[in-house]
């Protein structure tokens, strides 16, 4: 499928279709890239895979350089069921799931009862005081921002204001809901907000890590890294991509598997260019910021609980800790910065930012000893990212995560922004990418009029169950 042919001609010379096996090149070995690559392998296609980075996985990235993994993407599985797309293949392959938090967890990610929340001057805030704050839960018609729609619910009812401690939990909880989305509160939909689909069981952290899930979906396939895509010319007879240093790829169809922020960036050509409709989606889907400043300490100093929260007069101000000696035995730390905060965290040097991130905790255990290693994320300046994941903006439709997953010609869309049901997740960019490969087949095998020759070789469908524990 490689091509020595580097200009964009009308018609491709390569006719990828004269080739005895139907071919695809998929851009981005994230989940959704791996996964749609595994099944049209499976499929029987001559598929490349071209990434941008030195390695796999994209927004899943577990590091091993502590001496044990620690995840500085995606560490959860959302919904911890049978229902979740990913359960099949966590189950079979044995891996430890430590569930943090349970169902009904819809605004504010976790539960209430995980958590331990200390005001600045360390005194702890007892829980009547957080469950009054579910009062500010009220149904609005027209879109707005969350954060305007509850200064509207306190215009209406200013009995609800809530002063002090009580109005310091409620910037928590929005701290919290702005983790959810990577974007601050004042741009997230209050009409889209919860239009997702939240699976049951909870939230289950990977305990030895998402990498062994990617590394089994990529068996076997043929990864070109350090390929950074940068122009697609598609025509009738296939599609020709091109990477940093000339080379070209030429095969019947392409599966587009890069982050939003990246499309958003305009650093690939399409040519010809994506029709308005589609460039209108990619521009008008949100995409936010969500960072991991990971402190490795020598010792555990504090309570033995799932996360630590620090409430304060902001959302900007209060700070998320998650404890991940709780469900790996190792005295870690997990600070979890997300919009205009990570923003500004990414602007500083590492040093800088795994300071700021033990300033915060010093806050509530002044005798918190320092840590020994740290490592910081980078999602929303890396080029190969430009964010974190998606989120629905102020005014804008929810199908625009339909509009972005829709096929143009040859080219098949997958990846978190591309699903509707579970956008921003390694479940939905896993089933984006089945849903691409399966679009991708039908498409390419109708030209070749041989439906019935390839059918899909199907994983197993026993149904392993999960190992899910809560110490
Ligand atoms: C800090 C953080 C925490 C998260 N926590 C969770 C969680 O706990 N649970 C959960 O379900 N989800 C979580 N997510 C979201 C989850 O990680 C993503 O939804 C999912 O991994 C996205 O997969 P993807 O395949 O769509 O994109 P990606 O994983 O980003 O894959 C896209 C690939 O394209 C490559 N690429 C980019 N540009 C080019 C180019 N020009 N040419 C070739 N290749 C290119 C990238 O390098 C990357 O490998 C988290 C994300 C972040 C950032």
């Amino acid at each position: 499928m490689e091509s020595k042919d580097n200009k964009s001609n009308r018609q491709l010379k390569t006719s990828p279709c004269s080739t005895t096996s139907p071919s695809v090149i998929v851009i981005g070995a994230g989940f959704a890239g791996i996964t749609a690559a595994c099944a049209l392998h499976d499929a029987s296609f001559q598929v490349v895979l071209l990434e941008s980075r030195d390695r796999i996985g994209g927004r899943v990235h577990t590091d091993y350089s502590f001496g044990f993994p620690v995840d500085l993407g995606a560490s959860w599985l959302h919904g911890v069921c049978k229902e979740n797309p990913l359960a099949p293949l966590i189950g079979r392959l044995g891996l430890p799931l430590y569930r943090t938090s349970g169902d009904n967890s819809v605004l504010y990610d976790h539960d209430l009862e995980s958590y331990a929340l200390f005001d600045m001057d360390g005194n702890q805030v007892s829980q009547d005081l957080v469950t009054k704050t579910d009062l500010v839960r009220q149904e609005f018609s027209e879109d707005m921002s969350i954060q305007r729609a509850i200064s509207i619910v306190f215009e209406r009812r200013p009995d609800l204001r809530l002063e002090g401690i009580g109005h310091k939990v409620l910037q928590w909880y929005l701290c919290r809901m702005e983790g959810w989305f990577a974007a601050d509160a004042d741009t997230i939909s209050l009409k889209c907000w919860d239009q997702e689909e939240l699976l049951p069981g909870g939230h289950g952290l990977m305990v030895r890590g998402y990498l062994p899930v990617i590394n089994t979906l990529a068996k076997g396939l043929d990864i070109r890294l350090s390929h950074r895509v940068t122009e697609i010319v598609r025509r009738n007879n296939g599609v020709k991509v091109t990477v940093e240093d000339g080379k070209t790829f030429v095969a019947d169809a392409a599966v587009i598997a890069i982050p939003l922020g990246v499309l958003k960036s305009k650093c690939i050509k399409f040519e010809p260019r994506l029709p308005e409709w589609k460039e209108a989606a990619i521009n008008d889907l949100g995409v936010g910021i969500e960072n991991k400043i990971i402190l490795h300490f020598d010792n555990v100093f504090w309570p033995n609980v799932e996360f630590l929260g620090v409430v304060a007069e902001t959302s900007y101000e209060c700070s998320y800790f998650l404890n991940l000696h709780k469900a790996t035995g190792h005295s870690v730390l997990v600070y979890m910065p997300s919009g205009k905060l990570a923003r500004d965290i990414e602007k500083m040097s590492d040093e800088a930012a795994a300071n700021f991130a033990f300033t915060q905790l010093k806050r509530i255990l002044p005798n918190a000893s320092s840590p020994i290693q740290h490592l910081v994320s980078h999602w929303g300046t890396d080029k190969n990212s430009l964010g974190s994941y998606s989120y629905d903006t102020v005014g804008k439709p929810h199908d625009l995560y339909d509009r972005l997953r829709i096929p143009v010609d040859n080219l098949f869309f997958a990846g978190e922004a591309t699903s509707m049901d579970y956008p921003g997740s390694v479940h939905g960019a896993y089933s984006t990418g089945l849903m691409a490969a399966e679009d991708c087949r039908m498409r390419v095998l109708e030209r070749y009029g041989e439906l019935d020759l390839f059918p899909p070789v199907m994983g197993e469908d026993v149904l392993v169950p999960l190992l899910i524990s809560r110490r």
